[in-house]
């Protein structure tokens, strides 16, 4: 029913649940507690997102939330694809810098677990590409941070050219990994 496999940053998870097609189409249990339990995945979701970006190449993130309201997320696509990812941002982590980019779509059904601990975001690969994420944290603006998506250091294939990214204000004036504080030991 749930296929789970580490990518290159072992905590951070591709989940992948089964479709029952017929011939109308698909089934799919896309979150189940118990079954992401006994795959290892214990976490409690609390709020559920959801984000349309009209562009290719529409870029949100790298964003996550400081204690107490540090963020879990289980992401997935219900319309286009994204390249979707996440950075380790534990400044004790032997992967800390390092990231994990996975191709999300509505066609591949496969959803992203990234733990508390690490920065994510998305650069889109289709027009009109609809996100629907869980979070494990209520969303709070005071612990609301976010990292430089285009930082050289961080060394992320993204799939556009910087000039080419379509971001909010916010996003475009984000600080380096070198510049951002220890938010996670
Ligand atoms: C995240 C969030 C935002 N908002 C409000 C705050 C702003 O007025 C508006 C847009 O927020 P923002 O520009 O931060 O939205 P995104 O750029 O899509 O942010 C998300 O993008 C990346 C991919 C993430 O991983 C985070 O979940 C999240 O930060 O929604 C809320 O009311 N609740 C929320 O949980």
């Amino acid at each position: 029913m749930l296929s789970v496999e580490p990518t290159i940053i072992p905590e951070v998870k591709i989940v992948t649940p089964r479709r029952f097609g017929d011939h109308r189409g698909f089934f799919s249990e896309t979150y189940n507690r118990q079954r992401f339990i006994e795959a290892g995945i214990d976490t409690e979701f609390v709020q559920d997102n959801h984000s349309l970006s009209a562009a290719v190449g529409t870029v949100r993130g790298l964003h996550f939330q400081s204690e107490p309201f540090a963020q879990a997320k289980l992401i997935r696509v219900v319309r286009g694809s994204i390249l979707d990812v996440a950075v380790d941002i534990r400044r004790s982590s032997p992967t800390y810098g390092r990231h994990a980019a996975v191709e999300l779509s509505a066609e591949n059904g496969r959803q992203l677990f990234v733990p508390i601990g690490f920065a994510h975001g998305f650069c889109t690969l289709e027009p009109n590409t609809e996100i629907q994420y869980k979070v494990s944290a209520y969303y709070s603006a005071a612990n609301d941070h976010g990292l430089a998506w285009n930082d050289p250091e961080l060394g992320i294939a993204w799939p556009i050219a910087p000039a080419e990214a379509i971001l909010s204000d916010k996003d475009s004036r984000q600080p380096t990994l070198a510049e951002l504080p220890a938010y996670f030991s």
